[in-house]
């Protein structure tokens, strides 16, 4: 991976404000997907950070960006230590609200056969209400770009697409999980990153040529069958197909967003920016859990 091939202007730091979710992720590393009715045997269990929104927190922040990280987290010790590991990565969490009357997101993800299924139990997350995003309203104001996914309630993510409507702040979406998505929010993603299973639900019944073909510059599509992502009627192959350097694939979806928005907010060409999410997303798969692996931008432009 060559940061140098990317544009970075050296004096610019993204104002980004992340509005998702935050989790313990608990990993169960198989060798073999347990199948309905039948028992399986975990070699190992770890637990990491995660959530959809607090890795791309985390992933902008190590790639350069100014970041405030807008979510909740129950009143629990879980809660007290993913806050304590937004703010060693240099996260502003002045906006994360502290729900008492519940407990901290967890994501329990079964990793097998280089795949992973993940069971998310919001918890807090599920409590995120306008309320806390218009806390956030002067951040949002002066951000370069506000990133959000589909981890929070749609009522939450309708709140802050309003709010970046009023203050002219360019917003993008990774549309996971997937949940239908109204005409609004399509019409004013600046980009949104979906997967291909996914599609049918956030867009509804058309191929995937036909809803590219609706939403050119704006629609980036990851298909993990073929380890492709489509975009402008082209296609990029994304992984490399080497077992031995995929740990989990876990958090490639928030990483490849993340490297994609640095690279957008530097102004980089739009195939290059699909590039740079690209080697993003390699090097969290390279690693355990969702945030290990994200590099940090300063190691790599000396
Ligand atoms: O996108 C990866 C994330 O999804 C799940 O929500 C887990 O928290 C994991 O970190």
């Amino acid at each position: 991976m060559d940061f140098r091939s990317i544009n970075f202007n050296e004096n610019f730091s993204p104002k980004i404000v992340v509005v998702g979710s935050c989790s313990i992720d608990l990993v169960l590393n198989t060798s073999k997907m347990p199948q309905a009715n039948e028992t399986v045997l975990a070699d190992q269990s770890q637990s990491f950070f995660g959530g959809k929104g607090a890795n791309q927190a985390v992933a902008t922040s190590r790639l350069g960006a100014s970041v405030y990280f807008v979510g909740a987290v129950g009143a629990d010790p879980h809660g007290q230590q993913i806050l304590r590991n937004l703010r060693d990565e240099n996260i502003n969490i002045g906006f994360v609200a502290e729900k008492s009357q519940s407990s901290t997101g967890t994501a329990f993800v079964t990793a097998a056969e280089g795949k992973n299924a993940i069971v998310v139990v919001p918890a807090a997350n599920n409590l995120l209400s306008p309320m806390d995003i218009e806390a956030a309203d002067k951040a949002i104001s002066q951000a370069d770009l506000v990133l959000t996914q589909l981890e929070i309630p749609l009522e939450a993510v309708e709140y802050l697409y309003k709010k970046c409507e009023k203050h002219n702040v360019k917003i993008a979406l990774y549309a996971s999980p997937a949940k239908k998505l109204s005409q609004k929010i399509i019409d004013q993603s600046e980009f949104i990153l979906a997967k291909t299973a996914d599609l049918a639900e956030i867009f509804g019944p058309e191929s995937r040529e036909q809803i590219m073909k609706r939403l050119p510059n704006k629609l980036f599509v990851r298909d993990d069958t073929n380890s492709t992502i489509y975009f402008n009627g082209t296609e990029m192959s994304y992984y490399r197909n080497d077992p031995a350097q995929t740990a989990h694939k876990m958090g490639m979806g928030d990483a490849f967003t993340s490297g994609f928005a640095i690279a957008y907010c530097h102004k980089n060409e739009i195939k290059n920016c699909v590039k740079f999410g690209n080697d993003i997303s390699l090097k969290v798969a390279e690693n355990r859990g969702s945030q290990s692996g994200l590099p940090y931008l300063k190691n790599e432009l000396v």
